[in-house]
């Protein structure tokens, strides 16, 4: 579970400072998946970024599965960040050089050296979420041979390789025609259900709303009233 307490954050700007997320409280169920919507600037990547622990806010608390990520130690928090966060980062940054599957086996080599049966588990492992995306037939396959809807599909299936509790995906149809962006919300949806996490999903699609288990509208920072939808 995900539970932002009154989060505040603010950056910078010339003389003064501008306050991107305004006391946002929010939580995430596990197995459910909540959306992020809002316009341009609103402060939707800045909440995903508190809550994937890359940035600090100003003030409030980000719990983790009932963890206060500010009262850990600058390792511990960087642990907690590879085993339970998955992120899902709007510009795809896969590695032109690697495979589907070289892609996912790669989270696993990060860190000290495994021996021969954890190599095979984390194959094994790498192939079935490769399977669970619809990709088994494209593991070979690098980046460039893939599709826009094939290389979200990686990035997603790499984001579940350690097992994450929380699921955070920044913008994922932003780049796709509207078949293939819902077709990757589904996916999405069916991988929350299945693995239990507790997801959040920045969004300005409205379309896939209705599908979705809640959602926060941020204006300048705050949460607004929910958007009707359906
Ligand atoms: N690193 C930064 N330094 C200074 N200001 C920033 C920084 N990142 C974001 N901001 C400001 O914080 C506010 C929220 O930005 P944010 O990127 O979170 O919005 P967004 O809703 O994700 O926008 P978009 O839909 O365009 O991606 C904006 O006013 C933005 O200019």
């Amino acid at each position: 579970m995900i539970r932002l307490n009154n989060i505040t954050l603010t950056f910078p700007d010339g003389e003064s400072r501008v306050t991107a997320v305004d006391q946002v409280s929010l939580t995430v169920h596990p197995g459910t998946v909540t959306a992020i919507t809002g316009p341009s600037g609103s402060g939707k990547s800045s909440l995903l970024a508190v809550a994937a622990t890359l940035i600090r806010p100003d003030s409030g608390q980000v719990m983790i599965n009932n963890t206060d990520v500010s009262a850990l130690s600058a390792r511990e928090a960087t642990e907690l960040r590879r085993t339970d966060i998955g992120i899902v980062f709007q510009q795809s940054n896969l590695v032109p050089a690697l495979t589907a599957r070289e892609q996912l086996m790669v989270m696993n080599e990060l860190g000290a050296p495994h021996s021969r049966r954890r190599r095979a588990q984390t194959a094994e492992h790498a192939a079935a979420l490769l399977h669970a995306v619809g990709l088994s037939e494209h593991a070979e396959k690098r980046p460039h041979q893939l599709s826009g809807g094939q290389r979200q599909r990686v990035n997603i299936a790499r984001a579940l390789m350690n097992g994450p509790s929380v699921l955070l995906v920044d913008e994922p149809t932003s780049a796709l025609d509207q078949e293939r962006g819902a077709s990757i919300i589904e996916l999405i949806l069916r991988l929350t259900a299945e693995l239990e996490t507790s997801t959040l999903l920045v969004t300005h699609d409205l379309v896939h709303l209705p599908r979705l288990h809640g959602t926060v509208h941020l204006v300048d920072g705050r949460i607004t009233k929910p958007l009707a939808v359906g």
